[in-house]
């Protein structure tokens, strides 16, 4: 990867048309995502997160301002950026190596062996031809991460991808993620509500602040990877972390 994929968020605003009214969800956002990073991005319910994660993704292009990804605008989806629901959004009525190659044909081998390779790297070995229903939450979410991977995005953009699941999963899938992002040095953006997440995962922590939407801090997280949430660099961020969101809290309380 080169410089040129940096992503760059530039006087990000936001406006929904609503039938009270105009509602203003993201005001005048700035930052910059080096590629192989980790961000990960947290606030306050209704911040505008998923807004924020959804024009990156190019689902969202009504927006002002621009959002960049090496020189290129983002104004459609597209292969350069894959995206994680929440929910994990696979097809039913196709086994699992059939929903990772979905519309590339298995019978082309070089989509074969990818399909192969990632079935290991998301540990799904054995369940090549299970059907989603016979999968567990997290075993469909590690489906949907090898589907994006797939098409080989520059970042991928995961919207509470396990918030949906036990602590236990959610830490499993939190190592995994990792792992892949150590192999592949894909640049990664996850939106979450849970801090420790957020700390245990990202090089940044990019905390927002509501009505609008807009950035409060970004806070580093210069731990080395494997973390330890017990280690005391890891609760000193998260009294950072903490705090940061207090104030959130306190402000919000004073606007009322
Ligand atoms: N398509 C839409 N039309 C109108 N308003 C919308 C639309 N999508 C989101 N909003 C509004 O924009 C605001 C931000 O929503 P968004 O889903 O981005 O927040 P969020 O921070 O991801 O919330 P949560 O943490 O609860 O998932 C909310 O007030 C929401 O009601």
């Amino acid at each position: 990867m080169t410089t040129s994929n940096v992503l760059q968020v530039s006087s990000l605003s936001k406006t929904f048309e609503k039938p009270q009214g105009k509602v203003h969800v993201l005001a005048d956002l700035n930052f910059q995502v080096e590629p192989g990073e980790f961000i990960t991005i947290i606030g306050p319910s209704g911040c505008g997160k998923s807004t924020l994660l959804k024009i990156i993704a190019g689902l969202d292009v009504h927006y002002q301002g621009s959002v960049t990804l090496g020189h290129a605008k983002i104004d459609k989806p597209g292969r350069r950026q894959g995206f994680i629901f929440q929910e994990h959004r696979l097809f039913p009525w196709l086994t699992v190596e059939k929903n990772i190659a979905a519309d590339l044909s298995l019978k082309d081998p070089e989509v074969r062996a990818k399909v192969d390779a990632l079935i290991s790297t998301v540990r799904l070995q054995g369940f090549e031809n299970a059907y989603p229903r016979e999968l567990s939450g997290g075993m469909s979410q590690r489906v949907a991460i090898a589907r994006a991977l797939l098409r080989n995005p520059e970042i991928l953009l995961l919207d509470e991808p396990f918030g949906a699941l036990d602590a236990f999963t959610r830490n499993h899938l939190q190592n995994v993620l990792l792992d892949i992002w150590q192999q592949n040095k894909t640049t990664m953006i996850l939106v979450t509500h849970d801090i420790d997440e957020s700390i245990y995962l990202a090089n940044r922590v990019l905390i927002m602040d509501a009505k609008p939407g807009r950035i409060s801090r970004i806070v580093p997280v210069d731990l080395p990877y494997p973390r330890k949430r017990s280690s005391s660099g890891f609760q000193a961020i998260r009294q950072k972390v903490m705090q940061e969101f207090e104030q959130v809290e306190h402000m919000r309380r004073v606007e009322r």
